[in-house]
């Protein structure tokens, strides 16, 4: 039986958005979700959309709100968490979407975009804010989706 699936991610500048949206073509009957954050969340350069971040996980400024339709996640047995990799860590709407999920019961992986480092710390610092909830994988791209569906 194929496992009722929801695509979440969070892109900001497009790459995580476009492998969602290949995932959600490889999997039969899958719904597809993006988060936004409001426009001026982060900023437009790289560097210091960065600090910003850097300073919400130091805890110098609040996670950011998201906003997200009404989604009931138990309504869901797998859940599949998209995001960019940001200095290690998943991009920090993450953070904020994962806290919202703490009473998901179904299973959650995560895949991930990057330029190519940091790949072990986005690992271990998604598991760290998923704390609780029944993470099954965390992989590059849709590398580990056939297992994840199975
Ligand atoms: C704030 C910030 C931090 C980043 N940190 C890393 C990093 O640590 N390692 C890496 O490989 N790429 C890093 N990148 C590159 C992105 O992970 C990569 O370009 C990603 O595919 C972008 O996805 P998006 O277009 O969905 O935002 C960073 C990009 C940004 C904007």
């Amino acid at each position: 039986m194929t496992k009722k699936t929801l695509i979440l991610y969070y892109s900001w500048s497009g790459k995580t958005k476009e492998m969602a949206e290949k995932i959600n073509q490889e999997i039969e009957g899958s719904d597809l979700k993006e988060i936004n954050v409001a426009k001026d969340a982060f900023d437009s350069d790289q560097y210091k959309t960065n600090d910003i971040a850097l300073d919400q996980i130091q805890g110098n400024k609040a996670f950011p709100e998201i906003q997200l339709d009404n989604i009931d996640f138990n309504d869901y047995d797998l859940i599949l968490v998209g995001s960019p990799v940001w200095s290690g860590y998943p991009a920090t709407p993450i953070k904020t979407l994962l806290d919202e999920m703490k009473n998901y019961n179904g299973e959650l992986a995560s895949f991930f975009t990057s330029a190519g480092t940091n790949h072990k710390a986005y690992i271990s610092h998604f598991k760290e804010w998923a704390n609780g909830l029944n993470v099954i994988g965390i992989a590059r791209d849709d590398s580990a989706i056939k297992d994840w569906i199975k």
